[in-house]
């Protein structure tokens, strides 16, 4: 038996791994492994899933094993420790070969060091292919350890060079169905799981929704367009792609995406911003490489700068950023909607992890932490790669920088249709104050119905004064680094 262990590939469409077993004239099999680290809690103490994460996650489970199905392909489910569960599917299944795609989060590796072991006790070859970014890293002019720092140099090596990605694997052939039991059941259990989970996330998991997006954002609407002129917007569906759930749980191939693009710049039309989202996955790409490189370097506080910044644990200060009751309406809007949602706009992201790290002082893994719990987007190394970024702490930061969030609101939604959208008690609030509801008098207050500290709550910090004090503390931060590397 041939085992294709299934990771984050749900799907069929440009699936090396699933393609080369199908080539050989032995019967395969799917297994996919529940990550049982997702159901602990994390340092500061909530869940690492939420349920609209694990419903989109079962989603997408629903789908491949349907998807699997027409190609007679059955598909089994297993929620043990990674080499145990392997060991044991070799086992029972006479397993000959283990085809995988290969992950650089510091779990995926441990999971796949896990299961090399077990394939090597049972005399068995595991074949590891790589698939999760855009491009191929053999393909790439540097090798990993020479990744240029930033996000800069990189793009422009590959861009000087026209690396390309690589043409999207064969489709997978179809077997004599191959009845196992476990397939059955596995199907059941994931229907029971999706059955018990009562809650709406904003787009659904699997491969199907996927694919249509896709072609709803390009061909359909043609959205893509103005992609780039639209892309801070945080209320429109359509200003971004929203492609990331999807290839987040790899229902989406990001070569898919990119074939998809030429064809839409060749057969309807290019301009900047069919650029910009090539551009965009380059980041993504950026990321899953600078975690190749880096390693568990990535989740340091200290970041990949090594700045020995002094980061606040306050649960209260932090509670309140998660809850969406900073007295900010841009950080509390944009909280709501993770939290109801499950997606925030790359804007809400990029600020409130600014205010959370830059004017609370709080450590930015907590944050990265409750992004992992939330997004349906979850992608480790574009999460921790951009928390770093925006915390000052990543590979290439240099100067403190900071958004200012109550200017960025009023730049970026400054009718404050986003704000009021998820955060109704500010209804009647005037668009001059919807960003500063603190600053209207008691007139004005009693005019747009707020009650300050009762209906909305007062600001829980000072935005100069608290970003002059991380401003201070980044530099000390500095010098204590420098005199680290002197002594
Ligand atoms: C603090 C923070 C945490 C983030 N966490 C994640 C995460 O867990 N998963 C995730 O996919 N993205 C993450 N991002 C990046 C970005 O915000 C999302 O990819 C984007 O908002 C998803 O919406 P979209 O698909 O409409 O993006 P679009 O603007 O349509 O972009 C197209 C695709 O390009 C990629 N992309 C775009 N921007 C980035 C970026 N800065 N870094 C990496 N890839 C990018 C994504 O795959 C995205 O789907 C994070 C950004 C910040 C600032």
């Amino acid at each position: 038996m041939e085992l294709v262990w299934l990771r984050s590939d749900l799907r069929v469409h440009d699936h090396a791994p699933l393609s080369e077993a199908l080539e050989t004239d032995t019967p395969v099999m799917a297994g996919y492994l529940f990550n049982r680290r997702r159901q602990e809690l994390t340092e500061a103490g909530f869940a690492r899933e939420d349920t609209k994460r694990h419903k989109f996650l079962i989603e997408s489970l629903l789908e491949i094993h349907q998807q699997l199905s027409q190609i007679g392909v059955p598909l089994m489910l297993a929620e043990g420790e990674a080499g145990q569960e392997a060991a044991d599917w070799i086992d029972r299944f006479h397993v000959t070969r283990i085809h995988a795609y290969t992950y650089p989060g510091t779990e995926e590796q441990v999971d796949e060091k896990a299961v090399a072991e077990a394939a090597e006790q049972a005399g068995i070859p595991v074949i590891w292919y790589e698939g999760d970014t855009l491009l191929h890293t053999e393909d790439l002019p540097f090798a990993i350890s020479e990744l240029p720092k930033g996000f800069s140099g990189f793009r422009k090596k590959v861009e000087k060079q026209d690396i390309l990605p690589r043409e999207e694997a064969a489709a997978p052939k179809e077997q004599q169905p191959l009845y196992l039991e476990e397939h059955a059941a596995s199907g059941e259990k994931l229907m029971e799981a999706f059955r018990s989970l009562d809650v709406q996330t904003f787009v659904n998991g699997g491969e199907q929704e996927g694919l249509r997006r896709l072609q709803a954002y390009l061909f359909e609407s043609r959205d893509i367009l103005d992609y780039k002129e639209r892309r801070n917007g945080m209320l429109v569906f359509n200003d971004s792609s929203k492609l990331s759930p999807w290839l987040a749980s790899g229902s989406l191939s990001p070569r898919r995406v990119y074939w998809e693009l030429k064809r839409f710049e060749e057969e309807v039309h290019a301009n900047d911003s069919t650029y910009w989202l090539f551009f965009e996955l380059l980041w993504r790409d950026f990321f899953h490489l600078l975690m190749r490189k880096k390693g568990r370097d990535m989740f340091l506080a200290e970041g990949l700068q090594q700045l020995p910044i002094e980061w606040k644990l306050d649960k209260e200060l932090f509670q309140a950023w998660c809850d969406g009751m900073t007295g900010y309406p841009l950080i509390d809007a944009s909280m709501r909607q993770l939290k109801e949602c499950g997606f925030m706009s790359n804007r809400g992201r990029q600020n409130t992890a600014s205010f959370l790290t830059k004017n609370l002082g709080i450590d930015w893994r907590w944050g990265a932490a409750w992004f992992e719990a939330h997004l349906l987007d979850h992608d480790v190394a574009s999460n921790y790669g951009n928390w770093q970024y925006v915390a000052g702490v990543g590979s290439d930061a240099k100067e403190f920088r900071a958004f200012h969030v109550v200017n960025q609101g009023k730049r970026y939604d400054s009718k404050g249709d986003f704000v009021r959208f998820f955060l109704p008690e500010l209804n009647y609030v005037p668009n001059k104050y919807i960003y500063e509801p603190f600053k209207l008098d008691e007139r004005g207050l009693k005019e747009a119905a707020v009650e300050l500290g009762q209906t909305y709550p007062f600001p829980i910090v000072d935005l100069d004064a608290s970003l002059e004090e991380r401003k201070q503390a980044f530099h000390q931060a500095r010098s204590q680094k420098k005199e680290r590397v002197s002594r």
